[in-house]
């Protein structure tokens, strides 16, 4: 035992000898005779520093996936053997087509300290890292390297990998990892590829208005060969072996390689994260994603028209990102997938949010970018099935993904509450900008971009409904974010109606917020997600049609835009309004309520909602200028009638009376 600096005295407590200066401290702690005061208990079973360390974690990591054929009988497989069937499935996901081999891969951290001091595996021995080794012979540099894979990483191993490598990883005061996605803050669609080939050429929808802009098969994979050598390139690369669809019957396999552990923790929180015995049976996935974000494409390359590339290969399951870090491209991309899988077995899937009331009464809202589905979808008093992405089908609803993709401008605790209290540890927080020293998030701070994000697990809202499935909706409402202040706060609307705003997609968004006031600018969008489909949408609407009918679902349409003038005159419609707008549709009394129609439209609007004053209710009252406000109206409703002059020769359905009823439920003048 040392006495270290201090001078023991007689009753226990230290004195420092450096004179009068000094005042004597006291421990408090009476032990009697004992010359030195000890509080360190018994000592640690360590005898070095580095075996201390190791006395902190416990090991463990996430199960490994074998092949399905082999999942009967992995109880005999040791350990050792299944996390060398998994290195293997990387490898080969991994694997350049023209070597058609995959890299040498290890699992772990490259920077990890062994235990022996040396901070690289030892591969030749392998005891503290399962290594895969395809025999490749020594034909290229890159085939001497090994690719460390850190697979499945939990979001606390994901922050420390974030913060120690990644600039601009930081956690914030609420707990949450923020993160900039740099030079792009918003998906790319003009620079969104997919291979047409025999089967794609009949099957998707092309040419003008679709968002498949086509590539050949050949580029395609050129873009993955360099996706796959720069992800191959790195010390280190991510794997997240995850699902999509809370349907069982319908649930897609996905692997999403990446460089960054922003881009792992995304998709962790985004997809539906699988238990550990679900991976012990994952096989091969159905789906892979290559994201080389932080690499550009080679603008030489045919079809390329910029430096970012997202390629979607139908064909081989496949996509590649090149140019941009921005992670929603994977969340839409894997969306785009589920479009076009989802309906070739009769299902529906829908851009849209979904919550289900105590009743058990569901709601779906579909939307534009920015119209409200996860704000109004992540309502206290309902449970939320989803905020994004779903799935309707012969039994019910469920939604595509694990977690919830929240915008946080102006985010306010008081409007969003579930929202503001999602934001914790584990929590990606996007693009947003945190006060250096309090780490305090100033959600109004616009100076990366507006659109800044949370991507957070929907267990983070405490309603969740897990499993995330309900029954057939109840209502189909129609979000659209009017900055003309033309539409209605909400109007109800029949089938026809219905399809002909859904086929529409209408929102309007000012361009700009910075260089003052600025016209707002209409965008139509096909079944509220024309970025994301691959069929024609009439396709879509038609599927809608007949499960709105079947079910007696009610459509309606809520402006969660501007009211008493258009942007710059008027003020955008507060949250708290609209809530109690949906809580009118939710609880059946908006039904019941007495309607007027509106001209040029024709919608059905309520003439009275308890809690709103009822002068809001029809847009003309709170315009001061009467003939501007007609204009507007005018002018809106030319917008739609131009936009859909495109599906006028389209049928709609097999039923030939509702493609007409649709045509005629437009605006009239
Ligand atoms: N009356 C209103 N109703 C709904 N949202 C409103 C309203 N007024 C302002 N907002 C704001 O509009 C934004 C709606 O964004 P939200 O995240 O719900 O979009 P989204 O439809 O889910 O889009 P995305 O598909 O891009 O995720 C939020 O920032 C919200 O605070
Ligand atoms: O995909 C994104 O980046 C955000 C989103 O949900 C949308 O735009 O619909
Ligand atoms: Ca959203
Ligand atoms: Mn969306």
């Amino acid at each position: 035992m040392s006495a270290g600096n201090g001078n023991a005295n007689g009753d226990g407590g230290f004195s420092f000898p450096k004179g009068p200066a000094m005042r004597k401290i006291t421990t408090g702690a009476k032990r009697g005779s004992e010359i030195c005061h000890d509080d360190s208990g018994p000592t640690v079973k360590a005898t070095t520093i580095d075996e201390l360390h190791s006395l902190q974690k416990k090991r463990s990591a996430p199960t490994t996936p074998i092949n399905q054929s082999g999942a009967a009988a992995f109880a005999a497989v040791s350990e050792e053997e299944r996390q060398k069937i998994q290195l293997q499935s990387i490898s080969a996901s991994l694997a350049s087509l023209t070597r058609e081999s995959g890299p040498k891969v290890v699992r772990g951290d490259p920077a990890e300290k062994k235990a022996d001091g040396s901070t690289t595996p030892a591969y030749a021995h392998g005891q503290h890292h399962s290594i895969f080794s395809p025999d490749l012979g020594a034909v290229s540099d890159s085939s001497l390297k090994f690719t460390h894979v850190l697979y499945n990483l939990s979001p606390a191993e994901l922050y420390e990998q974030a913060i120690k490598y990644e600039k601009g990883s930081f956690i914030t005061s609420n707990g949450a990892l923020a993160t900039l996605s740099g030079a792009k803050t918003g998906r790319a669609p003009r620079d969104k590829r997919v291979v047409r080939d025999a089967t794609t050429e009949g099957e998707l929808w092309w040419g003008k208005g679709s968002p498949n802009i086509e590539m050949d098969e050949h580029t395609f994979m050129v873009n993955r060969e360099r996706a796959v050598d720069y992800l191959n390139s790195l010390e280190k690369v991510f794997v997240n072996d995850q699902f999509l669809n809370w349907d069982p019957e319908n649930r897609i396999k996905v692997r999403i390689v990446s460089a960054r552990a922003y881009h792992s923790l995304f998709m962790h929180n985004m997809c539906i994260r699988p238990t550990p015995e679900e991976l012990e049976s994952f096989g091969t996935p159905d789906f892979t994603i290559y994201n080389a974000g932080q690499f550009p494409c080679n603008r030489y390359t045919h079809y390329m028209t910029s430096s970012t590339s997202v390629d979607l290969n139908l064909s081989r399951r496949e996509m590649v990102i090149l140019g941009t870090q921005y992670a929603g491209e994977m969340k839409k991309g894997l969306f785009s997938v589920m479009h076009y899988l989802m309906p070739k077995r009769r299902i529906l899937s829908l851009h849209s949010g979904c919550n289900m009331g105590k009743e058990g009464d569901v709601a779906l809202f579909f939307g534009l970018s920015g119209t409200g589905k996860t704000t109004l979808s992540t309502d206290h008093n309902r449970y939320l099935i989803g905020d994004d992405e779903h799935c309707w089908t012969e039994t019910g609803v469920s939604n595509i993904e694990g977690g919830c993709y929240a915008k946080c401008v102006d985010l306010s605790r008081e409007k969003e509450p579930d929202i503001w209290n999602a934001i914790k540890f584990g929590t990606v927080l996007e693009n947003v900008v945190f006060d250096e020293h309090t780490r305090e998030v100033d959600y109004s701070d616009k100076s990366v971009t507006e659109n800044t994000r949370a991507a957070y697990p929907i267990e983070f809202i405490p309603n969740a409904k897990i499993p995330c499935v309900g029954p057939h909706p109840k209502n189909v409402i129609l979000l659209a974010c009017d900055a003309f202040g033309v539409l209605p706060p909400v109007s109800k609307l029949n089938l026809a109606q219905t399809m002909y705003h859904f086929i529409s997609g209408y929102t309007a968004l000012v361009a700009g917020t910075e260089d003052g006031i600025k016209e707002p600018t209409a965008t139509f969008s096909a079944c509220f997600g024309a970025a994301f489909i691959m069929l024609h949408p009439t396709k879509y609407a038609a599927m809608l049609a007949e499960k709105m009918k079947t079910q007696g679902a009610t459509g309606w349409l809520v402006n969660t835009g501007w009211a008493g003038g258009s942007y710059g005159v008027g003020n955008r419609i507060k949250v708290a309004y609209t809530r109690k707008i949906i809580d009118a549709i939710h609880s059946g009394s908006l039904l019941k309520a007495n309607y007027k129609k509106t001209e040029i439209f024709g919608f059905e609007i309520p003439t009275e909602i308890e809690g709103i004053p009822s002068e809001i209710l029809d847009p003309i009252n709170s315009w001061s200028d009467k003939k501007a406000h007609k204009e507007t109206l005018l002018k809106l409703g030319g917008l739609f009638k131009k936009n859909f002059e495109t599906f006028a020769n389209h049928k709609i359905g097999v039923d030939g009376k509702l493609t007409e009823e649709i045509l005629a439920a437009g605006p009239i003048f």
